[in-house]
Parts: structure tokens; C-alpha cells; sequence
């Protein structure tokens, strides 16, 4: 908007958007919109673009930046959940592109810049769902591209690595739980195990070692009537993570009534790349070091939306600090969690109880980073895009070493 535009903002938040839209204008002086819409119902897409129309009287550039995502294994990942990201970054990307092109830039011209992600390039684990959908993104920029050029419509994308400060950034600090073991003599939730066993192992069949202590799987799914994979193949956000933390200890403490607990257990959480996993270097495997920020990434779609790429149709503008060349993309990148639950009182079961010693198991978690590289030999054909000499106006050094000044 610092650059000239009106602006629509547009997603399923009202109030949020009402907020932002305040804000966008105070600090711009530029117009800003703010819009209702769902990207899976074309009708409401529709009814934005005809009150943008109506309220600015043209349409220059379409940013398709609707996304959603979480970490999930694919065993766990309910069809419903597969479907939903790919409506919501697919089929959105694809009803709001059509109907901007109907309504306004088949006449008139147009420049579309599709938010997309580096996940499909060489598969990321627990990243099925948005990784297949980012990449039919991939492939209907350049499709789009092909046949909407004579009309005078430019489409590209960006695709970021992970950028800090973003709900995205923040879901990469989700945890799942990937089993319960004990030292020596190890119980392990089947699927799971077998799934770290064979993303971590392969192809050399080493024994599975987590913080010094050998899985080995167990043959049964049930256990004292609770189906342990059902309840345990999820993905969860740190806020549900206490929640199933509680339940699970809940569930310990009813194994060891019935004298069938571990001698030493633990809890074995997986931890993510996001705030947490950069404090614990998971970065330092991205050539430059670290994770992007917002302002990089508006720089690049700024080039994108604007004249300065004027002959750029078909292009996908990868800003990832050269991540997906290098980085992991199976659980060898992420660091593991490991919750010793020895020998609290397991008489207490009153809710309280529980709490406090939660509080106290979550004060004792140790982070280790499991880092062992990713997958080499990969090759993957992006359109180039080579910038000339690039001169940055003043700032400091870090802010130019980091991107925040343009
Ligand atoms: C997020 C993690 C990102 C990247 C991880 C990648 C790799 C990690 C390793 C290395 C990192 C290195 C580089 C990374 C580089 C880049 C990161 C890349 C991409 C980031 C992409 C992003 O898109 S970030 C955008 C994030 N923002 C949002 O998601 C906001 C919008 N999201 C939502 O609205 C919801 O989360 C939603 C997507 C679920 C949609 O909501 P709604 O329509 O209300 O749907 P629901 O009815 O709630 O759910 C539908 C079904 O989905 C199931 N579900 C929901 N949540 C989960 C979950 N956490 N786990 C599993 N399944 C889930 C839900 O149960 C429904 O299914 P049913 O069968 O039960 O009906
Ligand atoms: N953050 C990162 O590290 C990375 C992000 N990306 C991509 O960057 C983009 C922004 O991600 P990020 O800022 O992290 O995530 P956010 O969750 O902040 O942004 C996603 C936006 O999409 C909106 N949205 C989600 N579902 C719908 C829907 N059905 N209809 C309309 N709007 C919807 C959300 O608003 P609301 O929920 O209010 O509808 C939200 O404003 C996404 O395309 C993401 O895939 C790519 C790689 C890395």
C-alpha cells in the first residue's frame, strides 16, 4: 500500500480484517477494504470481487495468499483434513484466480501472484497435505500463465521457506506424540513407532535410538480397553498438547494401578522447526543460516505484483534462504522432546494434582536435536530468476544482512 495501492483484504475474520484494515491505512494512506470471504465458496468470492468493483472500479492485482495447514502424519490424517487443505490452497487459489479473471482481468489485464511453499519440491514429512496442494499451486501458475498471457494477465508465485513471525512459523513448534517408552524394555505405540522407524532407519535397519533408549513396538494396538494409536496419532498445538499431556498421564497412572506400568517411562514428544527448534539450531542446515522474515517476503512479492517484473510470467520466486536445497525433510530435522514421568504418586488422580505435576514434568524437558542430514542427489527445474546488482538504501548492517530494509 506504501506504494500506491487501494487495497481489499479478504478472509473469513471480519473483526480481524476490520482491525488490520484501520491499521493498513493509518500507516499507508491508501484505501483498505476489509472482505468476507470463505475461498472454498466461490459465491462468496464472487460477492467480494463485485464490491470491490463497485467500491474501486478496478482490479490490478490478486495476491492468493489463503493457506491452511497443520504437521500431521499421513496415517493420521483424516481424508476430511487431506481434503480441506487442498480446498482451501487449491481450489481457493484456483475460485478466486477465476473469478478475478471473469469479472475483471480478461478485459482488462492483470497480475496474480500466488503464495505457494517449497514443501513438494523433495516431500516433507507430515507435510502430505500441504505439500501436494502447494505444488498443484506450483503447477497452475505456470498453467495459468500459458493460457492467460495473451490476455495480458501475469501470474507467478513466491514461495517462502519458513518465515519467523507467522501463524505458520508458530504451527512448526507443534508437537506430536510419537510414543510412550520405557528404558530397556520399551512399549511404544505400534504405527507410530514403526512410521519413526522407518523414516529414521531406512535404508539400514539400525536399532532406533531416542535419548538412549532402544523402541521396540509392540504388537498391540489396545491396551487396558484405550486404543493407544487412536490415541495417540495426533497432531496437536501446545495449548491441546497439556490437554492430551493430562489424559495420557491419566492413562499411565491407570496402567501402573493395574501393575502393568513401565518401570521408567517417558513420553517421547516430537518438537518443530518453529521459535523452539531455532533455539535449538535447527536452522543452521538452511545456507543462510536462518529463518526468513515477513518484510523479505513482502519485498518478493512486491517485485512480483509490480512493473519491475514486467516481462516475468510463469515464475516461481523461491525465498527460503536456500532451505529446500539442503534442509532435512524427515524427522532427522526436527528435534525430539523426551518427558521422564518417574514416580509421581500414582494414587493421586484429582484434576489439581495432575496440573501441578504436569507443571512440574513440563519444567523438566530437555531438548535434543537429532541431526543426521536430509535427502541429497534432488533435482527439481524452477524458473531462474536472476536480479541484477541490487542497492539497498541506508540502514544498518544487520538490517541489511537480515533483509529489513528494501
Ligand atoms: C504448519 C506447518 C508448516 C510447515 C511444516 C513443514 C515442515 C516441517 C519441517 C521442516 C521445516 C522446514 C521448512 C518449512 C518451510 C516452510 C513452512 C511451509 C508452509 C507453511 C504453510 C502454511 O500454510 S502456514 C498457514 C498456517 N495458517 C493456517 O493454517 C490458518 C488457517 N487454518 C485453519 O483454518 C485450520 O487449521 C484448518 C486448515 C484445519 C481449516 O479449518 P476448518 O475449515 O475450520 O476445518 P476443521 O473442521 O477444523 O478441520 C477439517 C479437518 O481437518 C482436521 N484437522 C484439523 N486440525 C488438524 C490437526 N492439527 N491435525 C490433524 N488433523 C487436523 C479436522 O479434524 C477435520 O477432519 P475430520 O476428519 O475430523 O472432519
Ligand atoms: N509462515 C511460513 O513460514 C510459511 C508460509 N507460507 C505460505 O504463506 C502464506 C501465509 O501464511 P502465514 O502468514 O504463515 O499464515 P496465516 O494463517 O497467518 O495466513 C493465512 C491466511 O489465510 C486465511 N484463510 C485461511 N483459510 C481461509 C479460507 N478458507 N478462506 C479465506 N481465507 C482463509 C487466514 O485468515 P482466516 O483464518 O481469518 O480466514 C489467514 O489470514 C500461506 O499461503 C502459507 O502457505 C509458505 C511457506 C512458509
Amino acid at each position: 500500500m506504501r506504494h500506491g495501492c487501494d487495497t481489499v483484504i479478504a478472509s473469513r475474520n471480519l473483526d480481524k480484517l476490520k482491525e488490520a484494515a484501520k491499521k493498513l491505512s493509518a500507516v499507508s494512506g491508501r484505501r483498505c477494504l476489509p472482505v468476507c470471504i470463505d475461498v472454498r465458496q466461490p459465491e462468496s468470492i464472487a460477492a467480494a470481487v463485485d464490491e470491490t468493483l463497485k467500491e474501486f472500479g478496478r482490479i490490478d492485482i490478486l495476491i492468493n495468499n489463503a493457506a491452511g495447514n497443520f504437521l500431521c502424519p499421513a496415517i493420521s490424517l483424516s481424508f476430511n483434513a487431506f481434503k480441506t487443505v487442498l480446498e482451501i490452497d487449491t481450489m481457493g487459489t484456483f475460485n478466486t484466480s477465476k473469478i478475478v479473471f471473469e469479472k475483471w482481468f480478461q478485459n482488462h489485464g492483470g497480475n496474480i501472484v500466488n503464495i505457494s511453499a517449497t514443501l513438494g519440491y523433495r516431500g516433507q514429512a507430515l507435510q502430505v497435505h500441504a505439500g501436494s496442494a502447494k505444488a498443484a499451486n506450483d503447477a497452475m501458475t505456470k498453467h495459468l500463465a500459458v493460457e492467460w498471457g495473451p490476455s495480458g494477465v501475469r501470474v507467478n508465485a513466491v514461495a517462502p521457506g519458513p518465515v519467523s513471525g507467522t501463524e505458520g512459523f508458530r504451527r512448526l513448534d507443534d508437537t506430536t506424540v510419537v510414543g510412550l517408552i520405557r528404558d530397556g524394555n520399551d512399549l511404544a505405540y505400534r504405527e507410530e513407532v514403526e512410521q519413526l522407524v522407518r523414516w529414521k532407519i531406512q535404508p539400514s535397519h539400525a536399532p532406533l535410538l531416542i535419548n538412549n533408549s532402544a523402541v521396540e513396538v509392540v504388537s498391540s494396538t489396545k491396551f487396558l480397553g484405550v486404543n493407544t494409536t487412536d490415541d495417540l496419532t495426533w497432531s496437536v498445538n501446545s495449548v491441546s498438547l497439556v490437554k492430551r499431556a493430562q489424559q495420557h498421564l491419566h492413562f499411565l497412572r491407570r496402567m501402573k494401578r493395574a501393575h502393568l506400568a513401565p518401570a521408567h517411562p517417558h513420553y517421547v514428544l516430537q518438537e518443530h522447526c518453529g521459535p523452539i527448534g531455532e533455539a535449538a539450531g535447527v536452522f543452521q542446515s538452511i545456507p543462510l543460516q536462518r529463518a526468513g522474515n515477513k518484510t523479505e517476503m513482502a519485498h518478493c512479492t512486491l517485485f512480483l505484483a509490480s512493473r519491475a517484473s514486467s516481462y516475468v510470467t510463469g515464475a516461481i520466486l523461491v525465498a527460503d534462504g536456500g532451505a529446500w536445497l539442503t534442509s532435512a525433510t524427515d524427522f532427522s530435522m526436527l528435534s525430539v522432546v523426551c518427558m521422564r514421568l518417574e514416580e509421581e504418586d500414582d494414587e493421586e488422580d484429582d484434576e489439581e494434582e495432575e496440573d501441578g505435576t504436569l507443571l512440574m514434568l513440563m519444567r523438566e524437558l530437555s531438548v535434543s536435536v537429532i541431526n543426521s542430514g536430509g535427502l541429497t542427489d534432488e533435482t527439481m527445474e524452477i524458473s531462474p530468476l536472476i536480479f541484477g546488482p541490487f542497492r539497498f538504501p541506508t540502514g544498518s548492517e544487520e538490517d541489511r544482512r537480515d533483509g529489513r530494509v528494501f
